[in-house]
């Protein structure tokens, strides 16, 4: 690569340091030895390393058509992720990005409402329960249980119940998917070449039982949806529509502004979407939205629990837009302070830690030349992490999140749901979820530590990150 950076190892490349010491504490570490570009091996596949905000912009946003795809990988090359938004690539991604992106809109998630505020109310029951007792309660737990319900009604068009029941098959089985045994994963990740070699003999991400399984609770839940007339307002809505679709011309979402990224080449001529890719995207959903969306919720709820002054200030706000209604769409429109501490919480504990793109024509970035097939890693902890942008970088403090404070950054300084064409299309709903989930809480209990509770949390070495022990607090309930 003729960049500086940490010496690889033997086909595992740089990807042992990373495993062990963590993700993010290996950027944060190379990044003061090696500056703000450098190269590492992500096992035999060569990268460069960029924590530089303008020329992240470059390749997010200004050069996208240079670096429209992720990593390819051979570790995803499996039915069904291998036709997922998230894995798909050039005009294949586009076609499918533009078909689904209607599905997110303002005016379609407001019709999901019903679906969130049903969870909600079975959010707030449990938390009376566990506040009446006294017992102390893992946020995380907590989270998983109702972003698990929220998914099965949003995605799948089911009324499931997780937090009453955590034997509930639905969330069994999706467990079961998202989390293949440590060893099956580890496996992949260092070794991605003998992926193939691995899904052939079983010892696969994509276990086969409990995949069919949701895949026959889609088709059930398609089969009804083709005989009857009822107006559903869900994502597999989206997606059954979306393959009744006679043209190829569908209005991207009107609310982002890249249309010209995200237009497919004339040679493109695929219409609507295929049975694969309905049902791989629908799956998707909770691959790409359930853990990410908890995670944000249970940050959000021990940071508040840590932080009584924040959450107070909270409280006024919940009060006033809300006084004693049921939570709705008033967390997006009259919560700014909300808005504010759910920020400040994806920057301290960003899910997606590292993001990558892969260069698919030779590029310059600023003076670096970028060779065709090189892949790009974006440290994102590090950047959010960065005392330039933010001082006091580990302390909690939503204020630096008032439209005056963003006004002095670099855009690229903060960026928990990607940025650019290629960002997470799932950013509005999930925001709208972890809203909903913490006001209607903190609207009636207020959250605390306990004996048990480890403040500030500790983050896990995973590649996605998440706590590394459970996060327990206790609920009060509001005078
Ligand atoms: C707090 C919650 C969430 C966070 C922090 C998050 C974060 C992210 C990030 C960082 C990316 C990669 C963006 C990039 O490469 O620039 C991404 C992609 C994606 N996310 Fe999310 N996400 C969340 C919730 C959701 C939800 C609820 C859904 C769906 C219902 C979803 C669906 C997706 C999909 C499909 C992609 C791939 C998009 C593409 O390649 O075109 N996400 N997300």
């Amino acid at each position: 690569m003729g960049l500086k950076g940490p010496e690889p190892r033997f086909i595992i490349g740089n990807m042992g340091q990373m495993t062990k010491k963590g993700f993010h504490a290996c950027f944060k570490e190379w990044e003061k030895e090696y500056g703000k570009v450098y190269g590492v091996y992500r096992a035999k596949q060569p990268s460069i390393v960029i924590h530089d905000p303008d020329m992240l912009r470059e390749i997010m946003v200004k050069q996208f058509a240079a670096f429209p795809n992720r990593q390819s990988s051979k570790i995803a090359d499996v039915k069904p992720w291998r036709s997922t938004l998230q894995f798909l690539m050039d005009d294949h991604w586009r076609h499918v990005r533009n078909t689904l992106s209607p599905g997110f809109s303002t005016g379609k998630l407001k019709h999901m409402l019903p679906v969130i505020q049903r969870c909600c109310r079975n959010l707030v029951k449990h938390v009376q329960q566990k506040a009446e007792k006294g017992e102390d309660v893992d946020t995380k737990v907590l989270s998983n249980a109702f972003s698990m319900d929220v998914t099965a009604g949003t995605g799948f068009g089911m009324e499931v119940c997780c937090l009453q029941n955590p034997e509930e098959p639905f969330g069994v089985v999706a467990n079961q998917i998202l989390y293949p045994p440590q060893w099956v994963f580890t496996l992949h990740f260092l070794f991605p070449f003998l992926s193939p070699v691995l899904h052939t003999l079983g010892i696969s991400i994509a276990p086969k039982k409990p995949i069919q399984y949701m895949f026959d609770i889609i088709s059930a839940a398609i089969k009804e949806r083709r005989q009857d007339n009822k107006d559903y307002k869900d994502h597999l809505q989206t997606l059954v529509d979306a393959q009744r679709q006679k043209t190829d011309d569908t209005p991207v979402d009107p609310e982002i502004d890249h249309r010209d990224d995200l237009k497919t080449s004339s040679t493109w001529n695929r219409k609507g979407l295929t049975e694969d890719e309905i049902y791989a995207n629908s799956l998707n959903f909770l691959l790409a939205g359930y853990e990410n969306t908890a995670s944000g919720i249970a940050f959000l709820l021990y940071n508040l629990a840590g932080s009584p002054h924040c959450l107070r200030k909270l409280q006024d706000e919940v009060d006033a837009a809300l006084g004693k209604d049921e939570v709705d769409y008033r967390v997006v429109s009259d919560m700014p302070y909300l808005e504010m501490c759910l920020n400040e919480t994806l920057r301290l504990y960003p899910p997606g830690l590292m993001l990558d793109r892969t260069c698919i024509a030779d590029t310059e970035i600023k003076t670096l030349h970028v060779p065709k097939g090189m892949l790009i890693t974006i440290p994102v902890y590090s950047v959010h992490t960065d005392p330039t942008n933010w001082p006091d970088p580990l302390k909690f403090d939503p204020e630096r999140h008032t439209s005056e404070a963003r006004a002095t950054r670099h855009p690229f300084s903060f960026m928990p749901f990607g940025i650019g064409p290629r960002n997470c299309i799932g950013m509005r709903m999930s925001q709208l979820e972890v809203k909903m989930a913490v006001a209607c809480i903190v609207q009636k209990f207020s959250p605390f530590l306990c004996e048990q509770s480890v403040f500030p949390a500790k983050v896990s070495t995973h590649v996605r990150l998440g706590p590394e022990e459970k996060m327990w607090i206790k609920f009060k309930p509001r005078a």
